[in-house]
């Protein structure tokens, strides 16, 4: 069997808020590998530790410990330089309430980016046309956020976290916000990212219709893995989505919204 490289990893990843008497661990030792091309759901209650887990991959917050290996490479031990490329060009984020920028419009948004970490501006504009026009936008990038749907912010907040081709999206309840059709126009077109061009995508959701598009879950409680599922070769999302709602049951919760 050809032995796969891995893309991230996450080891014996540990976070605490607070301090003294008045400390939330938030992770308390999450280990898990993904590999290229995956689309990877991380699911869980309230509280559980997803947006930490995410964030601290992103670099937003710092762990107390562990580490995250990005093409065996230890984040924590980059410098500034290799810093900035990591959060520039190597991941994308993707944000439940789109974090647009008001008095911009929606190319204006997409290219933020490039022009922050001076991408080649004739590559971006090529990619640009290329994402809109996959993502269905080309009609309103000359619109400001304000003007735009929910789900069109939401598709130009996705253009946004792919423009500089990064090795990994990062979504944070990217479906959060938007009405039931807009979700599933965003996750087929996500998905379709994901078998097309082989994304590799790394999802918190707490929706089991959305985490249905992934490849593999992980279920969080308490900070810690405590289930895993991965989808079937020729298993049906709608079979998958049943398998999902399965686990949730045993965690005594979880919305149970048909798309
Ligand atoms: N900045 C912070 N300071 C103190 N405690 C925090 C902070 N951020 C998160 N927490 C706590 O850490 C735990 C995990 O929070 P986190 O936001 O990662 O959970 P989550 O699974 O993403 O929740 P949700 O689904 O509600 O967004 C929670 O108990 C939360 O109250």
């Amino acid at each position: 069997m050809v032995r796969q490289e891995k893309l991230l990893e996450v080891q014996d990843l540990q976070k605490s808020y607070g301090r003294k008497n008045n400390i939330t661990k938030a992770l308390n030792g999450i280990s898990f590998d993904i590999l290229p091309g995956e689309f990877l759901g991380i699911m869980g209650p309230s509280g559980s530790g997803k947006t930490t887990l995410l964030n601290c991959i992103a670099t937003i917050i710092k762990p107390t410990s562990g580490r995250v290996l990005l093409n065996g490479k230890n984040i924590s031990a980059f410098d500034s330089k290799d810093l900035a490329e990591y959060r520039g060009s190597r991941i994308g984020y993707l944000f439940q309430n789109f974090e647009l920028l008001d008095n911009l419009t929606g190319q204006e948004n997409i290219l933020l980016p490039v022009s922050i970490h001076g991408m080649e501006l004739t590559k971006a504009r090529a990619k640009l046309d290329e994402l809109a026009s996959f993502l269905e936008i080309t009609d309103i990038l000359d619109k400001f956020p304000s003007q735009m749907s929910g789900g069109q912010k939401q598709r130009v907040a996705a253009a946004r976290s792919l423009i500089s081709d990064p090795d990994i999206v990062l979504a944070d309840e990217p479906t959060g916000a938007l009405d039931t059709r807009s979700a599933r126009t965003l996750m087929n077109k996500l998905d379709g990212m994901n078998r097309s061009s082989g994304r590799t995508i790394l999802m918190v959701s707490h929706d089991p219709n959305a985490a249905s598009f992934c490849s593999r879950i992980l279920f969080i409680q308490d900070g810690v893995i405590f289930h895993e599922l991965r989808r079937k070769q020729e298993e049906s999302r709608e079979k998958f989505y049943e398998r999902i709602l399965q686990v949730l049951a045993q965690l005594g919760g979880g919305s149970a919204n048909v798309l």
